[in-house]
């Protein structure tokens, strides 16, 4: 045990320095632990040494298991990676195979957990439930247009308010509507094969209230539970968190409560606190960013972060300096930009600009950036290209591989994308012309760095990436040195520089916040004379301003204009760049490197 903790404390050594902080959530006994570490502190690290420490501790018998929960299908894949690739190294003697260390641990995210379950045991609820693979997955919300299922209005606005209350965290309203969601799911999805993201997780809650053994069979097979980016956990994901938990379960939790973007979608306001107050678990920080290089950006992270936990008072003791281009109007911001642009790269460098959504704006800006060679990766989930896309290859793909789940090679790649090509030749849009090369890009990594996977898992997380919609989260792996996207899709990713165009009123915090709060022309707020849903949207902005700002190695650069296009109307930086704490220094595009 002694050389694994020498192995252990060396992997988290950082210039001769270790980082006792995670050292210590790694050899912590107590059994309810919450990590909150802001991003590059080393969650992931910290979370892959603590399943080493509790393998080698016999926290887990043979026959036992440890369950980690991520949220997004891809986190999920990137854990078990590192865990392959890391654990191997510190747990030599202990383990002796992959397969052995596999049979230890199962990394998913929740809708992966559930199917697992639906897959075995769904049969009990509803016997069509055994085809769950074969099923559409869909979303169901008010902009929803599904021909085929035969809803009356009373059902389709009852699913509607299901998923309104659901986006609001009112577990009440959902506890009482539960079943009802279930038998019309029952009722008119499945028999046209069709089932909802939703009901995967609801069937499975359900399950567990009807068959109560089944539940302790799974509490007792998982004796310890990890769930990594907890903040963006919603009420579903809640509710099932806490029904695997028996007093004796060991929980560990990781998050960043300012890195929730996700609370128009559910993601439950304050889910740390409450679960650490739930679960009665111990608080462990991590105090070490062991991704910037740049001072300047440590305090831009410590001032954001005071700020988001005391608007009114954030005591402030020292300013960010952060560069700044100000510009006229929109035209000149997208010359000002691509000068930037061209005067960073060059070394290999890598750049992301980070916009807030798609906006006339953004359109100036790509004009410009039409003069280099960038990656245009400006999607939501919610876009109709975006969905179409996966739409799409989710048939193609499913047509090539029909029920011959075993076997995944080149000759099925390169036949998937020429149809995909084919499908999309006549498009004149460059959104599917970066959809494309993303889906290459991630048909890429699934081969190289998931070699570890049988080939039907590599095929069911093909299947799963297409459904869920995810094909944006191999943004890393796009070679290209300059990135556009949104801050919602950089997310867990980072670039050497940074550059945050239209940090301008009226465009970031969204118009609405703005309108919110009267326009404001000086962008000063009193947050005394605010309402506590005011400071939540705000709350949430800054999150999202937060996350965009931290993605840099090197640096982050903002950038706004005086004049907004759509209008031409006046505008200016917005209160995010007047906040107590942020000194803004004029980028002349020379003094950046
Ligand atoms: N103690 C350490 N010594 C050396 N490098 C470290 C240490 N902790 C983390 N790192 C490195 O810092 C980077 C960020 O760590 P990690 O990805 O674990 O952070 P994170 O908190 O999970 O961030 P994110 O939320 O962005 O994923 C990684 O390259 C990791 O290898």
């Amino acid at each position: 045990m002694s050389n694994i903790r020498y192995k252990i404390k060396k992997l988290h050594e950082n210039r001769g320095v270790t980082d006792a902080h995670q050292i210590n959530v790694v050899f912590s006994e107590e059994s309810r632990v919450i990590v909150e570490a802001p991003a590059g502190y080393g969650k992931t690290k910290t979370l892959i040494s603590k399943i080493a420490y509790l393998i080698c501790d016999k926290y887990i018998k043979n026959s036992k298991k440890i369950l980690i929960l991520t949220f997004s299908v891809n986190a999920a894949y990137k854990i078990k990676k590192d865990i392959l690739i890391n654990l191997p190294i510190i747990l030599e003697e202990y383990i002796s195979s992959k397969d052995q260390l596999s049979n230890h641990i199962f990394s998913t995210n929740y809708h992966g957990f559930c199917r697992s379950i639906l897959n075995k045991y769904g049969y009990l609820m509803e016997d069509t439930l055994k085809d769950l693979n074969s099923f559409e997955t869909v979303d169901f919300d008010e902009n929803s247009s599904e021909k085929k299922i035969n809803l009356n209005r009373a059902e389709k606005t009852f699913l509607i308010d299901f998923k309104n209350n659901l986006k609001m965290s009112n577990r009440e309203y959902i506890e009482k509507n539960i079943l009802k969601y279930k038998s019309i799911i029952i009722e008119k999805f499945i028999p046209v094969e069709k089932i909802t993201f939703d009901s995967i997780i609801i069937f499975v809650l359900c399950l567990f209230y009807e068959y109560p053994e089944i539940l302790k069979f799974y509490q007792l097979y998982y004796p310890i539970l990890i769930v990594d980016e907890y903040q963006d956990t919603n009420i579903l994901n809640f509710m099932l968190v806490e029904t695997l938990i028996t007093p004796e379960t060991r929980i560990i939790l990781f998050g960043d409560p300012l890195q929730r973007i996700y609370g128009f979608l559910g993601a439950v306001p304050n889910i740390m606190s409450i679960s650490k107050e739930k679960f009665n678990m111990e608080l462990f920080k991590l105090k070490t960013n062991h991704r910037f290089e740049n001072e300047n950006m440590l305090l831009l992270d410590k001032n954001l972060r005071k700020h988001a936990k005391n608007l009114n008072n954030p005591s402030i003791t020292e300013d960010a300096i952060i560069k700044c281009i100000a510009s006229d109007d929109q035209q000149s911001e997208a010359k000002n930009i691509l000068n930037k642009i061209k005067y960073l790269s060059g070394e290999g460098e890598k750049i992301a600009v980070l916009c807030r959504l798609r906006s006339e704006n953004l359109n100036l800006l790509k004009r410009e950036l039409r003069n280099i060679n960038y990656f245009d990766a400006v999607f939501s989930d919610e876009d109709p290209d975006y969905i179409k896309f996966h739409n799409i290859c989710k048939r193609i793909f499913n047509q090539i591989v029909g029920d011959e789940l075993n076997i995944f090679n080149m000759r099925i790649i390169n036949r998937f994308v020429k149809d995909v090509k084919v499908e999309f030749k006549i498009e004149e849009n460059i959104i599917f012309d970066s959809l494309i090369y993303l889906l290459e890009v991630f048909l890429e990594s699934i081969r190289e760095e998931y070699n570890f996977l049988t080939q039907k898992q590599q095929i069911m997380i093909i299947k799963d990436s297409l459904e869920r919609k995810s094909l944006k989260q191999s943004l890393e792996n796009v070679k290209h040195d300059v990135i556009l996207t949104t801050i919602h899709g950089a997310k867990g990713l980072e670039w050497d520089y940074v550059i945050m165009p239209d940090l301008e009123k009226y465009s970031f915090p969204l118009y609405y916040t703005c309108k919110e709060c009267g326009f404001n022309q000086t962008c000063s707020i009193n947050w005394n004379e605010t309402s506590e849903d005011f400071k939540e949207k705000y709350l949430e902005e800054l999150n999202v301003f937060y996350v965009g700002a931290t993605r840099s190695r090197k640096e982050t650069i903002f950038s706004f204009s005086r004049r907004n296009a759509p209008y031409n109307s006046l505008s200016g930086a917005n209160c995010f760049l007047r906040l107590e704490g942020i000194k803004l220094i004029k980028d002349s595009i020379e003094d950046n490197k």
